[in-house]
């Protein structure tokens, strides 16, 4: 199996101590990695470093054997992310927002942009403003955004918030074709039980570290992550919470 992504001991720490501490995994073509951890563990930083929206103060990730820091262009040649509102031009339509990206990819024509609009089931949305659109309809225009260039390392940061059933199946259904055909994820998301039906890694982090990292298979008889992440967050505290 290809390599797609190797991170290795990657550290990032802001003014205010916070940030992430020595995170290292590595991903083959077609994993879908759930990544899940408290508000402010550090998900979104890392899926940053990844994207190299913010630089790390030591480590090294490569992207289908290219260097983030030291060769951006050839490391982002392959790679889709959906990480927050910043993604999308809030004052374009749908379509506008596609425009602009599709522009960066000489070898895909307009019709890629109905196609990844039908894909996540915003073609009637189209000529909608984004800042016009409902939460559940931004999110779609997200993943449009980052599927658009067919590329084969797709990042998303809590994707499935606010999508409705349908929007929800949809989703699922991208992922799972997407990856059978050789492209891999990553995905945050709180949503446990979306992740257990989609992935087939996970990565949990708390307060910056890589508290547990594993294939689904590993964790045996179909073990809900929410269990694993119960348990490597020290049981005890949710101890009748159930
Ligand atoms: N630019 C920044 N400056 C200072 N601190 C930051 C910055 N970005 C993130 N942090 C801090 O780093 C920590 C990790 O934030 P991050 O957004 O990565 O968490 P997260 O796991 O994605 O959280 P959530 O589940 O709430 O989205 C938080 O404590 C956050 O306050």
């Amino acid at each position: 199996m290809e390599k797609v992504l190797e991170v290795s001991n990657v550290s990032k720490a802001f003014k205010n101590g916070r940030g992430i501490q020595d995170i290292h995994f590595s991903l083959e073509q077609g994993n879908v990695m759930g990544v899940v951890g408290p508000n402010g563990a550090g998900k979104t930083t890392m899926m940053k470093c990844i994207t190299g929206l913010a630089r790390p103060d030591s480590g090294h990730i490569t992207i289908f054997g290219n260097d983030v820091e030291r060769d951006y262009k050839n490391a982002m040649k392959h790679v889709g992310a959906y990480i927050g509102p910043g993604t999308v031009y809030p004052y374009l339509s749908a379509i506008q927002n596609l425009k602009q990206r599709l522009r960066f990819y000489p070898e895909l024509s307009n019709n890629r942009i109905v196609e990844v609009l039908e894909q996540v089931g915003l073609l009637e949305y189209k000529l909608e403003k984004a800042s016009s659109l409902s939460m559940g309809m931004a999110q779609r225009l997200g993943l449009a955004v980052a599927l658009l260039s067919k590329p084969k390392l797709v990042i998303l940061d809590e994707p499935a918030n606010g999508l409705d059933i349908d929007g929800m199946l949809l989703f699922r259904r991208t992922v799972e074709e997407l990856s059978s055909s050789g492209v891999t994820f990553i995905i945050s998301s709180h949503l446990t039980k979306e992740l257990d039906e989609i992935c087939s890694h996970f990565a949990i982090i708390q307060d910056g570290k890589l508290l547990f990292k594993g294939s689904k298979s590993s964790l045996g008889n179909d073990r809900p992550i929410e269990d694993v992440y119960i348990e490597k967050m020290g049981g005890d505290r949710y101890a009748g919470k159930h």
